[in-house]
C-alpha cells in the first residue's frame, strides 16, 4: 500500500494527557491523519510496547500505520507498522533485518551531508527538519526554514515528511517546497479538538 504522508501526527505524552493517548489520535484520524507516530523519550520499553499495542487496535481498519519513535525492540515486539530513527537511534540496516521487508522505516535528516550518506534502498520515507525552531523537542537542530527544506526535498531520493513548529497554515508552502506532508506534534496534541485541529489541515492533493 502507498504511504501517505500527508498528516503524519507525531504524539507527545504530555500534550496529549488532556484528551488520552488513544482518543486524541482516533480523533485526529477521523480529522485526516494519515500516519501516526508513537513517540514518548522517557517511558519504559513494556509501558510503550503496552500503548503501542492499543493504539493498533483503535486503529485497525482505518488504514493509518502506527510507527514508532527510536526504539526497535518496541517496534518489533508491539506488532507496530513501522519505525522511525534519527541520525544517533541506531543503524539503518540493523534496523531493517528485524523488522523485515514490509515494515516502514524513516530517518531524520537535517542536512545534505546527512542526506549523502543516507542507505535509501532500506528506507521509505525521511523526516525533514526542523522547518522552524519549536519547543516540542528541546534538542532540534539549526531550522531550515522553506528554503532549505526545498534545498533537502529536492536532493531526496525518497519521499519527505516536513516537520518542526509546522501549523495548518504552512501546507501550501510545504507543498510547494516539494515535501509530501506535514508531520505535527502541537498543532493537533493538546489542542482543545484534536480532530477539528487536524481536519483544518485540509486534503492535501
Ligand atoms: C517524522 C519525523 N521526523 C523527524 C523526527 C525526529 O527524529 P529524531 O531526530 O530521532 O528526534 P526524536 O524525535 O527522536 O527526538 C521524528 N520523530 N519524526
Ligand atoms: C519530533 C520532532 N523532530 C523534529 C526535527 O526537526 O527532527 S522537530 C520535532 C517536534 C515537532 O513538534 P511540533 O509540531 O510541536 O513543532
Ligand atoms: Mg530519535
Amino acid at each position: 500500500m502507498r504511504l501517505d504522508l500527508s498528516l503524519y501526527l507525531v504524539t507527545d505524552p504530555a500534550l496529549c494527557a488532556g484528551h488520552g493517548l488513544v482518543e486524541t489520535v482516533v480523533a485526529a484520524v477521523r480529522g485526516g491523519a494519515s500516519v501516526v507516530q508513537l513517540r514518548d523519550k522517557h517511558a519504559a520499553d513494556g509501558e510503550l510496547i503496552d500503548q503501542a499495542r492499543r493504539l493498533k487496535a483503535a486503529l485497525a481498519g482505518s488504514g493509518v500505520p502506527l510507527i514508532i519513535n527510536d526504539r526497535l525492540a518496541v517496534a518489533v515486539e508491539s506488532g507496530a507498522d513501522g519505525l522511525h530513527i534519527g541520525q544517533d537511534d541506531g543503524e539503518v540496516a540493523e534496523a531493517r533485518a528485524a523488522l523485515g521487508e514490509q515494515a516502514i522505516l524513516g530517518l531524520s535528516v537535517q542536512t545534505l551531508e546527512q542526506l549523502a550518506r543516507i542507505d535509501a534502498k532500506r528506507l521509505d520515507y525521511l523526516g525533514l527538519g526542523p522547518v522552524f525552531a519549536t519547543p516540542s523537542k528541546h534538542d532540534h537542530a539549526e531550522p531550515l526554514g522553506f528554503a532549505g527544506l526545498a534545498t533537502l526535498a529536492a536532493a531526496s531520493p525518497l519521499p519527505g515528511v516536513a516537520i518542526g513548529g509546522l501549523k495548518a497554515e504552512h501546507v501550501a508552502a510545504t507543498r510547494q517546497a516539494g515535501a509530501q506532508g506535514l508531520a505535527v506534534i502541537s498543532a493537533i496534541c493538546g489542542m482543545p479538538d484534536p480532530e477539528a485541529a487536524a481536519r483544518a489541515f485540509g486534503p492535501w492533493g
